[in-house]
């Protein structure tokens, strides 16, 4: 099932334990609008190649559009989609002011240089330009692309509508960029594992993880854990991936990567079948990389007693009904790796005050609305009787169509 049917799916669930009207269901699942345009650009060696690049704004009830920008070969509108309606609902479960939105393009960023980037992310920028904007719809980084991506994103903006430092997120720091916001997807992971574990009795502490990816999310919420005392045990990437039973040393691997841009032949570790990871020993598993990596073909093995979905979408519905069954707990993607947005929020709000925050302030209020998230998600399934995705969801759209309803519908 590809990711937009599985999201469709979790949102009808969510509409038919809500019981929402029909008209309103096809309302709040029709995107707002669907962006496609051809990005040209000159290769180093004077040679043209074509990208398609996608922004799908899905809705803008609550706010406006927010949600990040992916450079992934394998991007599509579909894909897209299916990432902007999950933008909708997480925005809503953790309560800030945004509708939801994704964008992309279909290229692979390893196989370009740094100037073939910029000039593939300007002209993006010049063909979304007039539909971005600080109050319609505000962009922000996701797997292959970083804040220097939104640095060149806010230039070019910035050409055509005067400096606008809050047209993005994730942005440099000297760029009007908020402390935190490169740890806080991770740090939000963290946050919500340490919340999950403490409803169970247990906490991040001795406790064994397995890590599937290690770019912005997966190094910081390996980083973040390994100093709060919990022993990672298996890491991978796409080159890759190893293990090692008694605890892998973060801070020396995260050295090893950098000195050598992957995790193999790291001396702390032994090499494992990157495949292995997802059905390794261990308590939690925190996906961190691409969707749908959880599915039929590996659900049964998996024998990890928590999963946190730091990706988005990991885990495809099939996946999802026998992990349920085996008793696995699942924290959504929608809840779980929320925390990279909120401090978006964070950000965009430093903005528009002109005043900046410190990192402790940005972290404190980042546990405060985690915190107060899983507790609201929780009150949705004691309600309804649901597993904590619906909980999650059934919270999102609640408060979607609640704000839509609010607006009416008078022309
Ligand atoms: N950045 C953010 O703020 C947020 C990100 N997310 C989600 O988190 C996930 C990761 O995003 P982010 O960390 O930003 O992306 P990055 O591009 O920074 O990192 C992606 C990581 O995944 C690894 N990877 C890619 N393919 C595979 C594979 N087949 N097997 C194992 N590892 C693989 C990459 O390997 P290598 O290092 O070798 O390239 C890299 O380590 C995505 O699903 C994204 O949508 C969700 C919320 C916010
Ligand atoms: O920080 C943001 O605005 C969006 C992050 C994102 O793309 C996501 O949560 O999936």
């Amino acid at each position: 099932m590809n990711a937009l049917a599985a999201t469709n799916r979790n949102f009808r669930n969510a509409a038919s334990i809500l019981g929402l009207d029909s008209k309103l269901l096809s309302s709040l699942l029709i995107p707002f609008r669907e962006i496609k345009v051809e990005c040209t650009i000159p290769k180093d060696d004077g040679s043209l190649v074509s990208y398609i690049g996608f922004r799908v704004q899905h809705d803008n009830a609550r706010g406006p559009m927010k949600g990040g920008i992916r450079y992934h070969p394998e991007v599509d509108l579909d894909e897209v989609n299916a990432l902007a309606q999950l933008m909708t609902w997480k925005t809503a479960v953790v309560d800030i002011p945004y509708g939801g939105a994704k964008g992309g393009i279909g290229c692979d960023p390893k196989d370009l240089s740094k100037s073939e980037l910029e000039r593939l992310t300007r002209v993006f920028t010049q063909k979304i330009h007039d539909l971005i904007g600080i109050h319609a719809d505000v962009p922000a980084p996701d797997m292959g692309t970083n804040a220097q991506t939104m640095a060149w994103i806010l230039d070019e903006y910035s050409k055509f509508h005067g400096h606008s430092p809050a047209v993005v997120t994730g942005k440099p720091i000297d760029l009007g960029g908020s402390l935190g916001r490169e740890a806080a997807t991770g740090r939000g992971v963290v946050f919500a594992t340490e919340a999950l574990l403490a409803e169970h009795g247990k906490n991040v502490k001795n406790m064994t993880f397995a890590i599937q990816g290690f770019g912005n999310v997966g190094s910081w919420a390996a980083r973040l854990i390994h100093e709060g005392g919990g022993k990672v045990i298996a890491v991978s990437d796409i080159s890759g991936a190893v293990k090692n039973l008694n605890g892998i040393d973060i801070v020396e691997l995260l050295k090893h990567k950098e000195s050598t841009g992957s995790l193999q032949n790291f001396a702390g570790a032994e090499a494992m079948d990157p495949s292995e990871l997802l059905v390794h020993e261990c308590d939690v598993l925190i996906p961190c990389a691409l969707g749908g990596v959880l599915n039929r073909e590996n659900a049964a093995d998996v024998k990890a007693k928590f999963i946190v979905e730091a990706a988005n979408h990991p885990t495809d519905p099939e996946a999802d009904e026998i992990l349920s069954k085996k008793g696995v707990v699942i924290l959504p993607d929608i809840y779980a790796n929320a925390g990279g947005v909120t401090v978006s929020y964070f950000e965009w709000v430093q903005n528009i005050q002109g005043f900046m925050w410190d990192e402790d302030k940005v972290n404190n209020e980042l546990r405060k609305y985690m915190t107060r998230a899983l507790q609201n998600i929780k009150g949705m399934c004691q309600t309804h009787n649901c597993n904590l995705r619906m909980g999650a969801f059934t919270l999102g759209v609640n408060r979607v169509a609640r704000a839509t309803l609010l607006r009416g519908w008078e022309g």
